[in-house]
């Protein structure tokens, strides 16, 4: 927890409200619910905001320190639904409860804050969504212009590092994709403007400024050591990234202040690198709507057609297969083997072994999220039941994993249940327990007998009284004899006047009525003794045998981790086969040699959508690249399909990348480093950029980032200015990326002009998606055909739309001045002759003192000389 000194004097105000400020001013930025009996109570400038926020009602109530103590307030059982509107709006809350006894001293009850509810630390399962995670990410900027990065999920098991070049920051941050951000409240301005506007680019995250001195590179390599238990980093690869350390030295403290604990379900270190992965830009994302479509929605995208998961845990692992494709096969190709294996049916059998799988897998909870919050200690006694029956499920699903797969066989052997959870919780747990210990029930019987007699106390009260009444009628002889119980008296036995003299010795009187006198006996006082509070006993009981059993869970918390993996895989996996067999798609084959050759290739998403539609079929087309065709320069007729043609290969490549089959006859792909997407253009108002500025900075990133291995969609690139300067520039960019980035380019214009590229450049052709005119109207027919179009067809396709026939006959004319007047003016310049070559600048005496300075290692004084003398040099 945060120790601030809080110098503040709270002496004029209310005991209560003393304690609330003590409280309030170790979480200035977060909401505090102070708990007061049934209600969480906020105050001040916090009641005002919730108020706002959550619309309820703000009151006014007393005076501390001369001031109105204004406050609202939500009751405790309802909480769960308050705190999920707040952390969707942003906001982190602190959770202050009473811990002390109530009375037990003068002053206010005691006080503690819990745990810290934030956007990326969120463990409860109804503020989570099955299928996503909620991540926490931490970003220091160190040294030489290089970030570190360290991010977790706290319902997870992993702890990711990374260092980048500051300028591929925004990038990461995309690709993580993360709740929340941490960063140094001394970072510079320009660098807190940056994750601001990263934050409008990609998620809307929340950013936490977090105090400078915990972002300490040592500190974060020793917690990351405490962490995995282990002397050194280097078994993790991860030494000697003090940038990253510093980074993860901010986000474990952070996690752990919020959690009120440590994270000791994190046990596995992943250090991710630049240039491990293939290159995914946010825009690429955006573009092939991999996870949102272009307006926002969660569905139709790559991954809604993808996941078809049976549980969450399957899901997130899905999702993040499908953001992370790794540049090495290896992890493709024994994804593709496993799913190889899955499709093969056992000889003897005709079930599909995915099937049958998936079939087990199904209802199988979300073992990965109840390790954590039994790590936590916030497990649910429910979510115990449902550890229970996933326990006893994965006994059956290893004999049906076909064990030839190496990754098959790895998940088979961490399927191993661990040793005596299941016999813990079996014994432990009721087999239907009440959702919270608080509320009883939840403890099985026969686990404990103190609890037992506790509950066979409150249960057969009334039995009990029966049968002392006929045992002391026995021993009395008093016939009419009573023995009874009232909320003010307690339990008694009650005896007429004409039987007071047939009274035993040990009876003791309580109270003379009229005409009876009523006693109570040792024995029954210790038995009211034990039944007026064996229901709260037995409570605490419970509270105290739940908390024995977390204790001996904790044990199990590594193992029920890498179970939870291995079922996320064979889930994943297993969809992965569903999928192909389902949509009809094949294995890919990799090679080392530079190629994309697909045969019948088609787009997943729309031709699922055109056969929700039953709209016809879609039209599979091939694509063939190599050293010797590396771009491919597309026309044809708007709604031909060209954009579709693009992006589905761009799907191929990714699907191929992550190791599952892809929708196409045949694929065989070399090696890929990143795939580089311009297409459809959107203003940026958020960001203060035009259109074509937009288009501009984009096509300059993938001018600058993209390589002979890339893969780059440039659609209709140079539209968003006037036809002169956009073809200038369609044509410059085309020349860029064939002669010198030598990137596998489809390159989809409107220009026709670009159709004489390849007239000139070698590595380029002409190809079109072809249509037929029938009459006046146009039929698109899908196909992409070697050459170029012969005609646009933009006025045809305007008048399909709708437009009014008064306007298609005034374009049509115009179009027909406009082509006499271009050809003859045309044929004359050279769209692709190369710019007279720039001379290369000397190198000024200025330049080659700055590159001779290294700034890390000068004091104050040596740099100031330095700047002093760089002055002089340029006098
Ligand atoms: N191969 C195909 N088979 C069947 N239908 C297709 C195919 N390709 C595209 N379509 C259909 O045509 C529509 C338009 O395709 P797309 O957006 O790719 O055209 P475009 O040539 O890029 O158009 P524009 O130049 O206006 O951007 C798609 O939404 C889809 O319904």
């Amino acid at each position: 927890m945060d120790q601030r000194v809080v110098s503040a004097d709270f002496s004029q105000h209310t005991p209560m409200m003393a304690q609330y400020l003590r409280l309030k001013a170790d979480h200035p930025d977060t909401l505090l619910f102070y708990r007061m009996g049934d209600f969480y109570e906020l105050f001040w400038g916090d009641a005002e905001k919730a108020a706002r926020l959550l619309d309820i009602t703000l009151t006014q109530r007393g005076q501390s320190a001369g001031q109105p103590v204004v406050m609202c307030g939500v009751p405790f059982h309802a909480v769960d639904t308050y705190l999920g509107r707040l952390i969707k709006l942003g906001e982190s809350v602190a959770i202050c409860e009473q811990v002390g006894e109530v009375g037990a001293s003068k002053g206010p009850v005691e006080r503690k804050v819990m745990r810290v509810v934030t956007p990326g630390t969120l463990t409860d399962s109804e503020l989570l969504n099955d299928r996503s995670e909620s991540l926490l990410l931490s970003v220091h900027a160190g040294a030489r212009n290089f970030v570190g990065l360290a991010w977790l999920s706290v319902t997870g098991a992993d702890l990711h590092l990374a260092e980048c070049p500051s300028d591929a920051l925004e990038a990461w941050i995309g690709r993580i994709a993360p709740s929340e951000v941490l960063y140094s409240a001394e970072v510079t301005p320009a660098f807190e403007n940056r994750l601001k506007a990263a934050r409008g680019a990609t998620s809307p995250f929340t950013l936490s400024i977090r105090p400078a001195w915990q972002f300490d590179g040592a500190l974060g390599e020793r917690k990351l050591s405490e962490q995995l238990a282990s002397a050194s980093l280097a078994a993790w690869n991860a030494e000697g990234l003090a940038n990253a350390h510093a980074a993860a030295s901010a986000l474990l403290g952070y996690a752990e202040h919020t959690q009120g604990r440590a994270l000791t379900h994190l046990q596995r270190l992943v250090v991710e690198r630049d240039g491990e992965l293939i290159e995914l830009p946010p825009t690429t994302r955006r573009n092939l709507e991999l996870v949102q479509t272009l307006r926002g929605e969660d569905s139709p995208t790559m991954f809604s057609l993808l996941d078809t998961c049976m549980t969450g845990m399957g899901s997130r692992l899905l999702k993040r297969w499908l953001l992370a494709p790794r540049r090495d096969r290896s992890e493709a190709q024994a994804r593709l083997e496993a799913i190889a294996a899955l499709q093969a049916t056992p000889a003897g059998s005709t079930a599909l072994p995915w099937r049958t799988l998936r079939e087990q897998l199904k209802h199988t909870s979300d073992v990965e999220r109840i390790a954590a919050r039994i790590a936590l200690r916030q497990v649910r006694p429910r979510e115990l039941v449902a550890l229970r029956l996933a326990l006893a499920k994965t006994g059956q699903l290893a004999p049906g994993l076909p064990a030839f797969a190496s990754l098959l066989a790895r998940i088979c052997s961490d399927f191993a249940a661990p040793p005596g959870c299941a016999e813990a919780l079996v014994s432990a747990i009721k087999p239907d327990p009440s959702a919270l210990v608080r509320d009883g029930g939840v403890i099985a019987t026969g686990h404990d007998a103190d609890l037992d007699e506790l509950r066979a106390i409150s249960d057969n009260c009334d039995d009990f009284l029966l049968k002392l009444e006929v045992e002391e009628r026995e021993r009395t002889g008093i016939s009419n004899l009573r023995v009874q119980f009232n909320r003010v008296h307690g339990f008694y036995i009650e005896v007429t006047q004409s039987m007071l003299a047939k009274v035993p010795d040990n009876y003791r009187r309580r109270q003379t009525l009229k005409n009876a006198e009523r006693f109570i006996t040792p024995e029954l006082k210790a038995f009211e003794d034990k039944a007026l509070s064996a229901q709260d006993r037995a409570l605490a009981r419970e509270k105290f045998l739940y908390e024995q059993l977390l204790d001996e869970l904790q044990a199990h918390v590594p193992a029920l981790t890498r179970l939870a993996s291995a079922l996320a895989t064979l889930d994943a996996l297993c969809t992965l086969a569903e999928r192909a067999h389902t949509l009809n798609w094949r294995a890919p084959s990799f090679v080392a040699h530079p190629c994309i050759e697909i045969t019948g290739g088609r787009h997943p998403v729309v031709e699922a959508r055109l056969a929700e539609k039953s709209a016809g079929n879609f039209i599979a087309n091939d694509t063939k690249m190599g050293p010797q065709q590396r771009m491919q320069v597309i026309t044809g007729p708007n709604m031909g399909g060209k954009s579709t043609y693009m992006r589905q290969v761009a799907i191929i490549v990714l699907l191929a990348s992550i190791g599952s089959h892809v929708p196409a006859t045949a694929c065989r792909l070399g090696p890929i480093d990143a795939i580089h997407t311009r297409i459809g253009a959107a203003d940026d108002l958020a960001n203060a950029q035009s259109t074509f500025m937009l288009e501009m900075t984009e096509a300059a990133q993938i001018l600058h980032g993209a390589s002979a291995q890339s893969l780059v969609l440039m659609d209709e690139i140079g539209r968003g200015t006037s036809t002169f300067d956009g073809l200038a520039l369609a044509a410059g960019i085309a020349a860029q990326l064939h002669d010198r980035t030598k990137a596998f380019t489809l390159f989809a214009t409107h220009y026709f002009e670009l159709t004489e590229f390849p007239a000139t450049h070698h590595a380029a052709v002409n190809m079109h998606v072809s249509a037929t005119e029938s009459g006046r109207d146009i039929v698109f027919l899908h196909e992409m055909q070697p050459g170029p179009a012969s005609k646009s067809y933009g006025i045809q396709v305007a008048r399909l739309a709708g437009m009014p026939a008064a306007v298609v006959n005034h374009a049509r004319q115009a179009l027909e001045a406009l082509e006499a007047q271009q050809t003859q003016t045309r044929a004359q310049v050279d769209l692709f002759a190369p710019p007279p070559a720039v001379e290369a600048p000397a190198i000024s005496a200025v330049e080659s003192a700055l590159a001779a300075l290294d700034p890390d290692a000068m004091s104050p004084r040596e740099a100031l000389e330095a700047l002093y003398s760089l002055k002089r040099l340029n006098a």
